[in-house]
């Protein structure tokens, strides 16, 4: 059987475009000689489609997508994804679904078994599951259809205890085969998660798996793709490229082990990111980005991977230089935009620092500068920013990482302006990594930015460890408080410094409120802010 597998990257609510593509992938596998077609999960939807199923006409539109996908379908059978409504449900009244398009009809309607609903998934808020799993029988073979989550077992999922088993459900019906439409996103160690989880099943059931994943970003998730198929052994028969389109076509019950190629840690998370940003920036409708660029390490891997994004050309930097910049921060900028071939202008804010000071004296007479001029300037350096961006139509990045984010060590309305924060699920730490792999070959970020120690250059001599613990330290708290999610107590425990990890807690609890008006930041780690990680800001637990 010669199933063709479709990693496409689908928009959100763009029925037209998702059905354009969904078909032009269609009839590229049947160049290929497919006997059956896999998208992937709500392909003709976009995920996740959020409240906007709440729409009233959200539904009716899809549906009316479907129907005209069915009419250009003949006798190769197309598996889309779609959301359906659940008919006679009042509360709930809608369903994550396949369709099954044949001879210009829905042949078959599937719904999806268990609904993630912890982190970054929310789909019981939507969706009522299915109540009987039920093969498909075609060509003498017993296809069992399952939807993303349908197939993660206990091992492999952090997940609250489901008292439903689609894939076990299936096999007791004596399948030949299993299918998996998904949208599973990616984080750091998902890809090589994903197929080992896959290996498993398959064995443990006997069956092969074609197993077909969106690619793509969509907000804050970025979709991996990996598409690929496993034997009945639990051997990977085909593995697709990750953060590309393609279609491929594979006979499941022939095929023999494929040659998996491993990917570094920091090439996985760059082309997420390049992907990430890409689509957010393409999809808002933009072409083009500016950033400010401080000849520190945050904001010049932000631009490598903005320029490999979107090309050169719709880069533009600005470098500020304030009375306490070094001469060095202003050469590096320009060495970095050189060696990506970015536009960078240079405009000192000195004058306009001066001049916020000055209006600002008769209240601050006799005050000492603090904090309040530190950020003055970071306010003025978004300003500027916000003006290029205006007048250009160039959508602002944000450049804070992970660490800092955490910790607040940022400026509100000052270096935090900006509509995505390309490197905010990067710990510090990681920065440095991922900056290393983009120079393997040559210098693209200059060596002199990676070396120098971190500072924020808003006041004489600064540097970000005068305030804050050491990178590898604080990551490693950080790690645990907010990816793992353990207490205090269990973090010394584990041999950090006491005052430090109370001091990291205080400080990752008090700035919610920071993080809640950040701009947005693309997921690469397994507990990233934003909306995965759903805190209150006032709150007393400690
Ligand atoms: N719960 C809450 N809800 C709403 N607002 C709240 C709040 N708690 C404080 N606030 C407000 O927040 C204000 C303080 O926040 P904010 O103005 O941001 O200032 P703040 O967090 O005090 O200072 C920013 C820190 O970040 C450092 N920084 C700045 C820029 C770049 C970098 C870098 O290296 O990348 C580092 C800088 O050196 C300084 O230590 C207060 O004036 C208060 O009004
Ligand atoms: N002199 C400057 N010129 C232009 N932009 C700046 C300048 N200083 C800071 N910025 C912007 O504000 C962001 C925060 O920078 P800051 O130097 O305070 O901290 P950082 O976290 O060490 O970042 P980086 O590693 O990029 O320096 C920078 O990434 C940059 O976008
Ligand atoms: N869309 C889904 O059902 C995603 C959940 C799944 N466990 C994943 O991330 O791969």
């Amino acid at each position: 059987m010669r199933v063709g597998i479709a990693q496409i990257n689908g928009v959100v609510g763009d029925f037209p475009g998702n059905a354009k593509r969904i078909l032009a992938a269609y009839r590229e596998c049947l160049e290929k000689g497919a006997e059956i077609v896999v998208t992937p999960e709500m392909s003709l939807v976009g995920y996740p489609p959020r409240d906007l199923v709440f729409k009233s006409q959200f539904v009716p539109k899809c549906l009316q997508a479907l129907d005209y996908l069915a009419d250009e379908i003949k006798n190769v059978p197309l598996l889309v994804g779609y959301v359906d409504f659940h008919e006679g449900c009042v509360g709930k009244p809608f369903r994550n679904a396949v369709a099954w398009l044949e001879n210009g009809e829905i042949k078959r309607k599937i719904w999806k078994t268990l609904l993630p609903t912890y982190d970054v998934f929310d789909e019981r808020r939507y969706f009522e599951p299915n109540e009987v799993c039920e093969p498909v029988v075609w060509k003498g073979k017993r296809i069992g259809i399952t939807i993303c989550e349908d197939i993660w077992t206990e091992d492999y999922l952090q997940r609250p205890f489901y008292d439903r088993d689609p894939v076990r459900e299936l096999c007791a019906k004596n399948i030949d085969l299993l299918i998996n439409l998904s949208a599973s996103p990616y984080h750091l160690g998902k890809p090589a998660n994903r197929r080992e989880m896959l290996g498993s099943v398959a064995k443990e059931s006997a069956v092969p798996i074609v197993y077909c994943n969106s690619i793509g970003g969509n907000d804050q998730l970025v979709f991996d793709g990996h598409s690929m198929a496993v034997d009945a052994s639990g051997e990977i028969v085909a593995q697709m490229g990750g953060f590309d389109e393609g279609c491929r076509v594979l006979d499941i019950f022939e095929a023999k082990d494929a040659e998996i190629l491993p990917t570094e840690d920091s090439e996985q998370l760059y082309n997420a990111l390049v992907l990430g940003l890409r689509d957010y920036v393409h999809k808002c409708g933009f072409s083009s980005v500016c950033l400010g660029l401080s000849g520190g390490i945050d904001s010049a891997l932000t631009a490598v991977i903005a320029a490999d994004a979107l090309g050169a050309e719709n880069v533009r930097g600005l470098t500020m230089p304030s009375p306490y910049s070094s001469r060095g921060s202003v050469d590096d900028s320009f060495a970095l935009a050189a060696n990506l071939g970015i536009r960078c202008d240079e405009i000192s804010i000195s004058g306009a620092f001066g001049a916020v000071k000055d209006a600002m004296s008769p209240v601050f007479k006799g005050r000492k500068e603090d904090v309040t001029e530190e950020n003055m300037q970071a306010r003025l350096r978004g300003l500027f920013l916000m003006s290029l961006s205006n007048k250009d139509n160039h959508l602002l990045l944000t450049t804070g990482n992970k660490s800092e984010l955490a910790v607040g060590y940022c400026t509100i309305y000052g270096d935090m302006c900006g509509g995505l924060a390309v490197i905010s699920d990067l710990p510090k730490t990681k920065v440095f990594e991922v900056s290393k792999w983009v120079n393997r070959e040559s210098e693209r970020i200059p060596w002199s930015t990676i070396e120098k120690p971190p500072s924020a250059e808003l006041r004489p001599d600064q540097k970000d460890q005068d305030t804050l613990p050491e990178y590898d330290v604080l990551d490693a708290i950080l790690e645990l408080y907010v990816e793992r999610q353990l207490g205090a107590e269990e973090i010394v425990e584990r041999g950090f410094e006491e005052t430090m990890v109370r001091w990291t807690q205080r400080r990752v609890d008090l700035n919610e409120w920071k993080r809640q008006q950040a701009a947005p930041g693309l997921r690469v780690t397994s507990k990233a802010f934003g909306m995965g990680r759903r805190m209150p800001i006032v709150q007393r637990f400690v």
